[in-house]
């Protein structure tokens, strides 16, 4: 019986995941199949297709069904589809690891413990990531389940591109910059010598995942020195519905001038903001971009000035540019956000080849081929990077049935 790998994304409304085959590390060609269970908490739909994206399967939970439904539907779904096949270990993205956690990690209840600290610096993946977590231990206390962390790429962030200007009394208790989309940036940064060379790869490198949650990430020889997301994902960049960075008077004069609860100010900052609150729209990019709506513009161009403004910071803390990349749903698939970036980076030395970017599917180069600094597409795979920690894990013999 051969065995397969899964990997969960937990997320507020889905539970997406990917199942590969395990007889070798995890490559693209080993992806057996992926997709997900969104729409949680009203009428959850269970799509999933194959590498190929032939539809593989595509029905809906009964309405109401929650995160520990949509777990026990997926491995049942799993274990009836593949009976020839075993389910070794389990994966899962979890975004908070806080400074407890710098690697991948087999989980148990020691470890679920230590995460729930981090749930208030992550409301809007960590309670769904423990979720998942605790509902496969309940319906299958033997599978070796695995914790990929967001913030462990950040771990050797040097200090200084880690303190807030606070009391060092309370930076010695944890409040300071961890950073996060750990996963995707490892992942990219595996995938730069064979996309954009070595020179570049081990160079001055900054990636823009750019998706409903979006940072940015300075990397120097592959190693994260700086990135834009901090204590939690709320900071940074300007996102699908959250502020991105914010002058930290406009909190207090939400608590203490407009009387709104903590609750109430963390809903607005997490879910009522960004894309979705400057346009009054949407939070998703393709509508914004297909709106004639002035407001949508609006949004549009904050969304692309708070990136330029970034880049700057990031180069300053580089000291220099090499090489953009961008990745991310909006990165890897707008390419009209992606011309208006590198026109407002023009200063560093970023010139676009218009072309190669209106065509620009999977990994490719979009600047022109004596660019100062060159500008590429890297699509991220998150799910694979995850995927492999956790053959690393097992095959390394650290995780035992
Ligand atoms: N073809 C496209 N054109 C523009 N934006 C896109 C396109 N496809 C996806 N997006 C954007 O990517 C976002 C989702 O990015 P993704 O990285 O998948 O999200 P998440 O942060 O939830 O992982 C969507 O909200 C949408 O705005
Ligand atoms: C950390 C974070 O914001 O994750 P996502 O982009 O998946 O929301
Ligand atoms: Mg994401």
């Amino acid at each position: 019986m051969s065995d397969m790998l899964l990997v969960l994304n937990a997320g507020s409304s889905s539970v997406k995941f990917a199942l590969y085959a395990a007889h070798a590390e995890p490559t693209v060609e080993q992806l057996i199949c992926e997709g997900g269970i969104g729409s949680i908490g009203h009428r959850p739909h269970f799509k999933v297709v194959d590498r190929d994206g032939g539809a593989v399967h595509d029905d809906y939970l009964a309405e109401g069904a929650s995160h520990d439904d949509a777990i026990a539907t997926l491995i049942g779904w799993i274990e009836q589809r593949f009976s020839d096949q075993r389910l070794a270990a389990v994966g899962h993205r979890v975004v908070h690891g806080g400074d407890l956690f710098d690697a991948p990690v087999r989980i148990d209840p020691d470890v679920v413990a230590k995460l729930r600290r981090f749930t208030t610096l992550a409301p809007l993946h960590q309670p769904h990531n423990i979720a998942a977590i605790e509902a496969l231990a309940k319906q299958h206390p033997t599978l070796p389940q695995v914790a990929c962390f967001d913030t462990a790429f950040h771990h050797r962030l040097p200090p200084v591109a880690t303190w807030f200007a606070l009391p060092r009394e309370l930076t010695a208790q944890g409040i300071r910059r961890y950073g996060f989309h750990g996963i995707s940036y490892e992942y990219i940064a595996g995938a730069l010598p064979g996309v954009a060379g070595s020179a570049i790869a081990y160079g001055r490198v900054v990636v823009a995942h750019l998706g409903a949650g979006a940072s940015m990430c300075a990397m120097r020889a592959r190693k994260s020195v700086a990135t834009t997301m901090g204590f939690t994902a709320l900071d940074g960049l300007m996102m699908g519905s959250r502020t991105g960075v914010l002058d930290p008077g406009v909190v207090l004069y939400l608590l203490e001038q407009k009387g709104m609860t903590p609750a109430e100010v963390s809903d607005l900052l997490y879910r009522q903001s960004g894309l979705l609150g400057v346009s009054g729209i949407s939070d998703d990019m393709r509508t914004l971009l297909a709106s004639d709506d002035p407001r949508a513009e609006e949004a549009v161009a904050l969304f692309v000035y708070r990136i330029g403004r970034e880049l700057g910071s990031l180069a300053a803390a580089l000291g220099g540019l090499d090489a953009l990349v961008f990745t991310g749903g909006i990165g890897e698939h707008a390419a009209e956000i992606r011309r208006r970036v590198c026109k407002q980076a023009a200063w560093l030395g970023v010139t676009l080849d218009a072309a190669a970017n209106a065509q620009a599917s999977g990994a490719a180069r979009i600047s022109i081929a004596d660019s100062k600094v060159s500008a590429w597409v890297i699509p991220t795979d998150e799910d694979l990077m995850i995927a492999r920690h956790v053959w690393r894990l097992v095959e390394g013999g650290r995780i035992a049935d």
